[in-house]
């Protein structure tokens, strides 16, 4: 099995400060929007970035002309659905990153965002489909267990889907467990999160920290907190949204790694992408380690083979509730 320290500092920066090798377009579908507006922001920020193509129903014209004015390389352009805009702003994209859709209440979980967000993800990627086969497509939009099987069904029946450049952001998971534990510790380590991306989902392995002693009552919290971190910042916000500006950074995140990845820089990261993990338990998806190269997933790499008892059992559950929740997705393509 692979040391977890290499893992971990192959992932550590968050963003290179080197100019751009290759051309990237990038495209934010719901740009407007809470996180879209801060994504953009960091992507525009980004000297890999050398165009970047805002869609949104709403408000992109105006989030363009002011990132517009930035002085960095990035060509930025607004669409709106008028004129066709969806597929001008998909026309050559070599990425593109989903937040479009409606965020928790309290008292919300995130499936129950389905109903709204199922049908925004599958036009959405329809689009993409038809328009840049060959992008890679970051989903942030939730819930990520279930919109990330939307969107491949959708390229498999486009007969276009290639499972390297699909991906479930879980970034966010990682940010926050990291923190957490600079939180105890002082040291801003890299915190492997893996399964997928709600509640008893989400699986940070703490054993992969070197170094890190935890009682079993501080894992137990800790294990809560990253679980339910997303609640903490819903309750916060009391209506107005759910996590906005660490999610953008978070995808700014991961969006880097691939960029850096593209230039022949071996990164690993983690998400919820197509691997057979889990196969034997019926599910196609499982965020795990993920080594990213030119074309997206280069390697798909297992569960570190030394997970404590407790994290297997996190494992197991996960599990079966990720079962339920890509089925979710699958039928919703498939039933229309
Ligand atoms: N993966 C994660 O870790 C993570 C983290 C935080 C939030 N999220 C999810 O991201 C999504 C967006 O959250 P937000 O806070 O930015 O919400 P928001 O309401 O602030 O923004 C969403 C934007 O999507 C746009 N939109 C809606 N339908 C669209 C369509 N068909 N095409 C293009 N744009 C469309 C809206 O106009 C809006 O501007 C939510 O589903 C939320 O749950 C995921
Ligand atoms: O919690 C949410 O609904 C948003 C996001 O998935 C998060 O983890 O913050």
């Amino acid at each position: 099995m692979f040391a977890s320290r290499s893992i971990v500092s192959l992932s550590r920066r968050a963003f290179s400060t080197s100019s751009a090798q290759n051309a990237a377009k990038v495209a934010v579908l719901g740009a407007a929007g809470g996180i879209g507006q801060p994504l953009s922001l960091l992507l525009k920020a980004n000297p890999k970035v050398t165009e970047l193509s805002l869609y949104d129903v709403v408000n992109t014209p105006g989030v363009a002309a002011d990132l517009g004015h930035i002085n960095t390389v990035a060509k930025v352009t607004g669409f709106t659905p008028e004129n066709d805009g969806l597929k001008s702003a998909l026309d050559g994209a070599d990425m593109v990153v989903i937040p479009a859709g409606v965020p928790r209440k309290p008292g919300m979980t995130r499936d129950d965002l389905f109903k709204t967000n199922a049908g925004i993800v599958r036009s959405l990627a329809e689009a993409c489909a038809e328009v840049c086969p060959k992008a890679q497509i970051l989903i942030i939009s939730n819930p990520v267990n279930s919109t990330v099987p939307i969107a491949s069904e959708v390229f498999i029946k486009a007969g276009v889907y290639d499972p390297k450049r699909i991906f479930g952001v879980t970034t966010l998971d990682c940010v926050r467990a990291s923190r957490f534990i600079y939180e105890k510790t002082g040291n801003l380590v890299d915190v492997p999160v893996v399964g997928g991306h709600a509640g008893i989902t989400i699986i940070p392995l703490f054993s992969q920290v070197e170094g890190l002693k935890l009682s079993d009552e501080e894992r137990d919290a800790l294990t809560y907190r990253v679980q339910f971190g997303g609640d903490e910042v819903v309750k916060a916000k009391a209506g107005t949204g759910s996590a906005t500006l660490s999610m953008a950074y978070a995808g700014a995140r991961f969006a880097d790694s691939l960029l850096r990845a593209s230039e022949g820089e071996d990164v690993i990261e983690w998400s919820f992408v197509r691997n057979d993990l889990y196969a034997s338990e019926g599910i196609k998806y499982f965020s795990t380690y993920v080594r990213l190269g030119s074309e997206g997933v280069k390697e798909v790499l297992p569960l570190p083979d030394n997970l404590t008892d407790y994290e297997k059992d996190l494992v197991v559950k996960g599990v079966a509730e990720l079962q339920k929740t890509e089925k979710k997705g699958f039928d919703f393509v498939h039933s229309q």
